[in-house]
């Protein structure tokens, strides 16, 4: 089972937060204690990550959405909301697509249904098997802020670098090769969840225009491209993304 904390509201709707690769579940920090006033919280560190155990590979996207499946179960929940940020969200398009019935509203940011070029994912698994986590850290956490943002806040580039650093080298190895084995291109249109997919304006991992193919084709899809950020949107532009991820977990279906 993998590893996950609970907080917020014990009786309201549970969303369950799913994070990038290299991240724990701390990179939500910036977003809980918002998320904690509606909702019932559940974080979790994906396989190979933080906390969780990390089981031999080689893994698949369908493994990611097994263990989200058996968190479900472990917590009795029949259906919950779900929000994922990159290969986060690349779990919550193939679980919302192949068990309709678990997922409720689903918002996916920063990620996109195929991360081209797919060679770049074994390559920086070569890497983090040869050299360590360590080895990529810094290039990762880049990405993930904008520079000036990156500039204004040291404390934060340092901790997300050792989180990064302390991501276990074979689990963020396992972890790129799912993506680079994975294109759920033929998921989307099975993705009945209401979804609102988040771009950062200036995500260069993940461009805007992989998250407007998804509002695209998933069969209920809206876009929101956050300016001023990017790769970790959440994580930078908090004030935006909670407010946005609150409004539409909240939305009436009827
Ligand atoms: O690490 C990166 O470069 C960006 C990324 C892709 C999938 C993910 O989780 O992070």
């Amino acid at each position: 089972m993998i590893a996950h904390t609970l907080s917020g509201r014990a009786h309201a709707p549970t969303v369950v937060l799913a994070n990038s690769m290299g991240a724990t579940w701390e990179m939500w920090d910036a977003n809980l204690e918002e998320l904690e006033e509606h909702f019932r919280v559940v974080r979790f560190d994906t396989r190979g990550h933080g906390r969780s155990p990390v089981p031999p590979g080689p893994y698949t996207i369908d493994d990611l959405t097994d263990d989200i499946v058996d968190l479900l179960d472990e917590l009795r929940l029949e259906r919950a909301h779900f929000v994922g940020l990159s290969l986060g969200g690349m779990t919550g398009l193939r679980l919302a697509a192949r068990k309709p019935s678990r997922v409720d509203r689903l918002v996916v940011l920063c990620t996109g249904a195929r991360l081209d070029p797919l060679s770049q994912w074994t390559d920086r698994a070569d890497l983090v098997r040869a050299k360590g986590t360590a080895a990529v850290a810094e290039s990762v956490v880049r990405r993930w802020f904008t520079p000036s943002w990156l500039a204004e806040h040291p404390q934060v580039r340092k901790e997300c670098e050792e989180m990064v650093a302390s991501t276990p080298a074979d689990g963020y190895a396992a972890c790129c090769e799912i993506i680079a084995t994975t294109d759920l291109t033929g998921d989307l249109p099975d993705v009945t969840a209401p979804t609102l997919a988040i771009a950062g304006g200036d995500d260069l991992a993940t461009p805007p225009g992989q998250l407007e193919r998804i509002a695209a084709s998933v069969a209920n899809g809206k876009l929101l491209v956050v300016p001023d950020a990017a790769h970790l949107a959440s994580a930078e532009r908090p004030d935006v993304v909670t407010r946005a991820v609150v409004a539409h977990l909240q939305e009436d279906d009827g």
